[in-house]
């Protein structure tokens, strides 16, 4: 199968495997705790009802730099918690994106403040429906009002703002954790820099709906659900667990369910290699070698039956029922497109974008992903598409190392001098007076001043250290002391171009300039290294 990309992010020979990503191996985050953030006063959702107390379980990992711009956000899918990475005190296994969030991973927790939320509506440390009702006393149950991907985003904006984080350096996540990533870019396009969706739709089809239909009625159907108040009773665990079942299936593909699975049956000892599939059969598979009582008992004697019963019944140890039918609802109703226009409803997006769609995934397959490049590229957003191979289905967005690695790593380091550059300068004109410039320098704590003509085109440049020599010379017209040799850059150059012009020439502020060689920006050391970690 032949991966379908858009561009020059891929290796050299143009191919994936698992351990593609040849960077240094990472590590994890090691010991690691979870937050409480209680949202002051009302918290309106966007059906109009107010929720009281709202509570968002949070984590974090890596540290945030001076101006907080070093901030990502990760998002995640339908029974995710904020336990992204590293190890809470006796835990066997990490957290669920462990494979890329740590020291030098994917997202780099030694370079970038990784945080990790629950999302309103979960059972996990965030508000949902197994939360107790300030208002009454009493567990919400189903008076838990219907919630959105929107009202979620607007939790996560709430806890954001908490932290004095003014714009998210990026954003990412996979499936309906992608759907909150598109939600961020259009609710607070200024808040986002750069956006990872993953495995995901930015319009609920009815495929997708039908299956979370399934689920809800298998647990609406338990007679224990008891119309939502089983809390402190038993649990409608054989709803929850058949939901999960259903759900699972969707979550894998026809080949690594052959390849995990094949024919095999419980008790068949022996097993063999079948074909091009790789599927693994039980040789003493034929049906009258089983005893009649166990098939009149429909036993599961397929690998895969208990499999499923595995997932179906662990799901119910750490998920709440009630949950699961509102998140699969806020699911169902998610739908970004504007009067029937995806474009139209993309339009104010400005986040670059890296759209990542899974080769094997039924559930969310790429035509899903190729749509949300084209709306955001039709609307001029800097959108790129990859898709990885991969046989694991929907959830390889949870383990495709290797892929999701190099696609992640390359996109977020992507650093373009407009990203970084100071709109805001100040400039002088050669038959200006050196005392004009000095003053200025010191009213504005700039050291550096390009020398305009009068149409802004770039004539020169005066550092203060030029200042500093005139002063001691006893020279006072500027253009005695100009640098006429201006290094400069444009604003669609690489970061790392700037930054090495800089150390070449020893210098440690560069003009940005546009077409016409006009002044638009001024890109400095100091405001590159508060991008790529000068932590405090
Ligand atoms: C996305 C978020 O934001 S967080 C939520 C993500 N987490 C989940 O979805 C949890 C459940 N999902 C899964 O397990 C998913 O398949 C994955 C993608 C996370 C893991 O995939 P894989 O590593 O391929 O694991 P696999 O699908 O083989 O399942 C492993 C489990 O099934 C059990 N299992 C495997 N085969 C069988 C079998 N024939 N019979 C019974 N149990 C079995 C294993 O013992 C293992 O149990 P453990 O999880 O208690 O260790
Ligand atoms: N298996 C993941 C992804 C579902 O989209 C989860 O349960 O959250």
């Amino acid at each position: 199968m032949a991966i379908s990309s858009s561009n020059s992010s891929r290796n050299p020979s143009g191919t994936f495997s698992k351990n593609l990503f040849s960077g240094k191996k990472g590590q994890s985050v090691g010991l690691v705790r979870s937050f409480n953030y209680k949202i002051p006063g009302p918290f309106e959702l966007e059906s109009g009802k107010i929720l009281h107390g709202v509570r968002i379980e949070y984590e974090v990992y890596g540290k945030m730099n001076a101006d907080k711009s070093n901030v990502i956000l990760i998002c995640h899918a339908l029974t995710g918690d904020a336990h992204a990475a590293g190890f809470h005190q006796g835990d066997k296994k990490p957290g669920w994106w462990d494979i890329v969030i740590g020291p030098n991973k994917a997202f780099d927790s030694e370079k970038y403040c990784i945080i990790c939320s629950n999302i309103l509506g979960g059972c996990r440390g965030s508000t949902g429906p197994s939360s107790i009702n300030p208002e009454t006393g009493k567990i919400y149950g189903i008076s838990f009002p219907v919630i959105t991907i929107g009202d979620m985003v607007n939790a996560q904006k709430k806890l954001v703002e908490h932290l004095g984080i003014e714009q998210l350096f990026a954003i990412a996540g996979g499936s309906m954790g992608g759907m909150q990533v598109l939600q961020w870019t259009v609710s607070y396009p200024e808040m986002v820099r750069k956006a990872i969706a993953i495995a995901t739709t930015a319009s609920t089809t009815p495929q997708q709906i039908a299956f979370g239909a399934i689920g809800r009625k298998a647990i609406t159907d338990d007679p224990k659900w008891n119309g939502g108040d089983y809390y402190g009773k038993k649990i409608p665990s054989q709803g929850l667990a058949l939901a999960r079942m259903i759900g699972h299936i969707t979550y894998l593909s026809d080949a690594s369910m052959q390849k995990k699975f094949g024919r095999l049956q419980k008790g068949a000892d022996t097993v063999s290699t079948a074909g091009s599939t790789s599927a693994i059969s039980a040789t003493a598979a034929s049906l009258s070698e089983f005893s009649s009582e166990l098939f009149q008992e429909f036993a599961p004697n397929f690998e895969v039956e208990s499999y499923l019963n595995y997932q179906g019944d662990n799901f119910t140890k750490r998920f709440d029922a009630n949950s699961y039918l509102y998140i699969t609802k806020a699911v169902d109703y998610f739908d970004l497109s504007k009067n029937g226009s995806l474009i139209e409803g993309f339009s104010g997006v400005t986040a670059k974008f890296l759209v990542i769609s899974i080769s094997s995934d039924w559930l969310y397959p790429p035509y899903q992903s190729q749509e949300i490049v084209s709306a955001l590229t039709a609307n001029g957003v800097d959108a790129r598409y990859e898709e990885i191979r991969s046989q694991y289905g929907h959830d390889a967005f949870l383990l495709e190392e290797g892929q999701l690695s190099y696609l992640i790593k390359s996109f977020l380091s992507e650093v373009l001098v407009s990203d970084v550059m100071n709109r805001n300068f100040y400039t002088v004109s050669r038959d200006e007076t050196i005392e004009h410039a000095s003053r200025l320098m010191v009213k504005e704590c700039v050291s550096h001043l390009p020398v305009i003509s009068e149409d802004g085109r770039l004539e020169g440049i005066v550092t203060s250290w030029d200042i500093t020599k005139a002063v001691a010379c006893k020279i006072n017209e500027l253009d005695e002391i100009i640098t006429r040799d201006v290094k400069y850059v444009y604003e669609d150059e690489r970061i790392e171009y700037a930054s090495s012009i800089m150390e070449k020439h020893s210098i440690s502020a560069l003009p940005v300039i546009d077409s016409e060689h006009r002044v638009i920006g001024i890109v400095t050391s100091e405001s590159i290294s508060a991008l790529f970690g000068n932590y405090d």
